[in-house]
């Protein structure tokens, strides 16, 4: 099947999923997206892109950008090929490896940079800052206060600009037996920092 609509927003379930491996919901995909400020022709690594909704995304906002997607295990890197080919998504390359040790392999230096997994979180967050372009963005997600501050801290840490954090509280109705009630999606940390 192709996904044939333009707006971002993809609904969860028309991703395919593996047991275990986490998804972007929706809104909050939506706000991650938003916040990294795209341009199509820019190069955008996601490192640890997971079931792969971001580069699924990107790839349909952006025809014209590389984009890598960078997860360290094999089944989910293949999971990610599988959704691109599902939503006809053809820029996408998926880099396995594990973050940060595997950046320096990469040989498009980045734009746009999400950043969902690896550890240490300020390593990884200092190996990206090195080989962001001038310009650049970077925007991490965080679902505790200990990833929150790292982060945080790491930004502040390289100076970067701009620095912005929103906590998204986001809640879908639902039908629990004879109740409609209001389920809280995953709530997330979404930090943003540019590169001068
Ligand atoms: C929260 S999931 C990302 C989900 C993604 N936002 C989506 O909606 O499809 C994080 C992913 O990061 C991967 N990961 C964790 N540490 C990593 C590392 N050091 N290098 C690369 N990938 C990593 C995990 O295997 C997992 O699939």
């Amino acid at each position: 099947m192709t996904w044939l609509y333009k707006t971002p927003g993809i609904p969860d379930e028309l991703f395919e999923r593996l047991p275990g491996i986490p998804l972007s919901k929706r809104e909050v995909r939506l706000l991650m997206i938003s916040a990294l400020r795209l341009g199509d022709g820019g190069v955008f690594w996601d490192i640890g892109a997971g079931t792969g909704t971001i580069p699924v995304e990107i790839g349909l906002l952006c025809p014209n950008s590389p984009i890598i997607a960078i997860e360290r295990d094999e089944e989910v890197a293949s999971l990610i090929r599988r959704n691109c080919e599902r939503f006809g998504v053809k820029n996408v390359t998926v880099f396995e490896g594990s973050a940060p040790d595997c950046l320096p392999n990469i040989s498009l230096a980045p734009d746009r940079v999400c950043i969902e997994g690896g550890k240490p979180i300020k390593s990884v967050l200092q190996e990206v800052w090195q080989y962001l372009k001038p310009n650049g963005r970077i925007v991490a997600t965080a679902n505790n206060l200990e990833t929150l501050y790292q982060f945080s801290e790491g930004f502040s840490n390289l100076q970067a600009r701009n620095i912005e954090i929103v906590q998204a509280a986001v809640n879908r109705l639902e039908t629990r037996g004879i109740h409609q009630v209001f389920a809280a999606v995953d709530p997330m940390f979404i930090l943003s920092g540019d590169k001068l």
